[in-house]
């Protein structure tokens, strides 16, 4: 097995199971799934509901051990990681971009990009200017100062992405991010998380059903039944 694991800096899944209750109950969500990404590259995964997107998801995301196989985030190997090791890994390496942004509807767009530094430690200048150079990137500037409520759904997901490059991601992982908007936007949404993908150089996975959405992605991979093709 050690003879065939790839090296990189960015995503390995080396023949990940992951199956979920026992016996009569037995669920192989990921069957033996080899996957790797490279930094900077954007893969997209589509698959029907029910196939293990989002299992594939949070083995990548150091969220769930697989119950067999080996996951490789950013050269960390995470079967052989402690807890706390894993849970820094996830808050440093790891970027999320979740289905509707999940923002604190109390906090600005710009609070919700400090927040990462802030649980972390303490925010220091360089995290205030790599805030505002993000929400910059996602053409959210004049909007900084704004809370969830008085932004739109796409722009809201643009705060939700510039929030998951706040940590320099190694890894960027996206779950149906557009799955809340309409055609045009999630478009939008996907274009620009294709071009950080690319910028910042984080190896990048976004899961979604809807095939309009591929064409930025440099490769793309199906998902049946917990298996990859
Ligand atoms: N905690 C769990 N316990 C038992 N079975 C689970 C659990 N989570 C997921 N499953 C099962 O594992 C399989 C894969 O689920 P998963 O959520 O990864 O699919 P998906 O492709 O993301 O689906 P969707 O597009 O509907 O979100 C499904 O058969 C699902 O019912």
């Amino acid at each position: 097995m050690t003879a065939t694991t790839a090296t990189t800096t960015g995503l390995a899944l080396e023949q990940v199971t992951l199956e979920y209750g026992t016996g009569d109950t037995l669920v192989t969500a990921l069957d033996e799934v080899t996957l790797t990404v490279e930094p900077g590259e954007f893969v997209a995964v589509v698959g029907p509901s029910g196939s293990g997107k989002s299992s594939l998801l949070a083995v990548a995301g150091a969220l769930i051990h697989p119950t067999r196989g080996q996951v490789r985030i950013a050269d960390v190997t995470v079967s052989g990681a402690k807890a706390a090791e894993l849970a820094r890994l996830r808050r440093t390496r790891i970027g999320y971009v979740f289905q509707s942004g999940n923002l604190l509807a109390s906090l600005t767009a710009r609070d919700q990009l400090l927040l990462v530094p802030h649980l972390s430690g303490r925010i220091t200048a360089e995290d205030r200017a790599r805030a505002d150079e993000l929400l910059e990137a996602v053409g959210l500037t004049a909007k900084a100062d704004r809370r969830p409520h008085e932004l739109s759904g796409g722009e809201r997901q643009r705060v939700g992405l510039a929030r998951a490059l706040m940590n320099r991601p190694a890894v960027l992982l996206a779950d149906e991010p557009t799955a809340a908007l309409d055609r045009r936007r999630a478009r939008e949404i996907v274009a620009l998380l294709a071009a950080q993908a690319h910028e910042r150089k984080a190896a990048t996975v976004m899961v979604t059903h809807d095939t309009d959405l591929l064409e930025a992605a440099d490769r793309v991979v199906h998902m049946r039944d917990g298996k990859l093709s």
